[in-house]
């Protein structure tokens, strides 16, 4: 049962939210330790760091419980605990709400309100929008990608108490990362998507289509992410790497235009998506 509660916070993907969350605050803190400003104490910056991980967990495990019944039409959900009916919906509701209820309290009043609202307002786009609208159009994509964002923002914000511009330029990478990430897994389980009546690209546009938006997304996703050295947060060896990592995956998504590209170069598209933000972050957090 124990397993199956921490299951239903997507583990993996709470993991990686809370990373850029990571980065959002290391770079705010580098950027008002410049400006002369006070950065907020450890035991503060931790409490951000929890609240982040247990309003995701919330949003995600409120996710499983609205989504328990088309979970259970794809392969990749049907083991969900809720879907596989291994818990019970009410405890997935539960378990949801009571992580909300701590989780946006926590980052209102133990970092500051402009964090707290931030997190309150992903909470509600993700599981009030985002997750009914999955099934009525593709354009549930670009309203997910907004609560995808926030977290780089939470940590930003969580420094500074402010949304300062290269807060917002890391919210701008986020956004458009998922783009491309979510277009990949949709190509290579269109099937999946379909049979459970969600109305993804692939499935409501075709391949093709899904395809272009893919390169269109990667290009400004290079751009956004070079203007973050401008933004007086990292330096010319972070705008190399990140024209470099950017130009891999803007090429490796461009690969996608060819007849050939199939399957198999969705799935190498959704990993390199993975490695393409670990390493953007690291060159971002080194700041040189
Ligand atoms: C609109 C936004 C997003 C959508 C629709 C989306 C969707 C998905 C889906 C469906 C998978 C499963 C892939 C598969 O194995 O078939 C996945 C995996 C993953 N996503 Fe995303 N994602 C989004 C945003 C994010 C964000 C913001 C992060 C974190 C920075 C993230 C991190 C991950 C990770 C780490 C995995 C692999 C681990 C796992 O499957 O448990 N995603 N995503
Ligand atoms: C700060 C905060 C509360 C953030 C919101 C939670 C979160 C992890 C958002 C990521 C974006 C997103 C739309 C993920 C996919 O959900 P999906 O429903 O498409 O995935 P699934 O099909 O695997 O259930």
């Amino acid at each position: 049962m124990v397993r199956d509660m921490v299951r239903l916070t997507k583990p993996r993907v709470t993991a990686m939210v809370v990373v850029t969350m990571l980065g959002g605050m290391w770079v705010a803190s580098r950027f008002e330790r410049a400006l002369g400003g006070e950065v907020p104490s450890i035991g503060t910056l931790a409490l951000a760091l929890l609240g982040t991980a247990l309003v995701v967990g919330g949003a995600n495990a409120l996710n499983m419980y609205i989504e328990r019944d088309t979970d259970r039409l794809m392969a990749r959900t049907r083991e969900r605990p809720l879907a596989a009916r291994r818990l019970s919906p009410e405890v997935g509701l539960a378990f949801g709400i009571a992580l909300s209820l701590v989780s946006v309290p926590l980052l209102w009043f133990a970092v500051n309100a402009v964090t707290g609202a931030l997190g309150a307002l992903a909470l509600l786009s993700y599981v009030l929008v985002y997750t009914p609208l999955k099934r009525k159009t593709s354009l549930a994509l670009p309203i997910g990608a907004v609560p995808g964002a926030i977290p780089p923002l939470l940590g930003w914000t969580a420094v500074t108490g402010r949304m300062d511009w290269p807060g917002l330029l890391l919210f701008g990478v986020m956004f458009l990362w998922q783009i491309p990430h979510f277009l990949a897994i949709a190509t290579f389980r269109c099937e999946d998507y379909r049979r459970a009546g969600m109305r993804v690209l692939p499935v409501e546009k075709g391949d093709r289509a899904t395809r272009v938006q893919i390169v269109l997304y990667s290009a400004v996703l290079v751009m956004v992410s070079a203007m973050l050295s401008v933004s007086g947060v990292a330096g010319p060896v972070y705008l190399v790497a990140a024209l470099a990592l950017g130009g891999g995956f803007f090429a490796l998504g461009a690969a996608g235009l060819r007849p050939t590209a199939g399957l198999g170069w969705a799935r190498r598209l959704f990993f390199g998506s993975m490695i393409y933000l670990v390493l953007l972050f690291a060159a971002l957090m080194a700041g040189f």
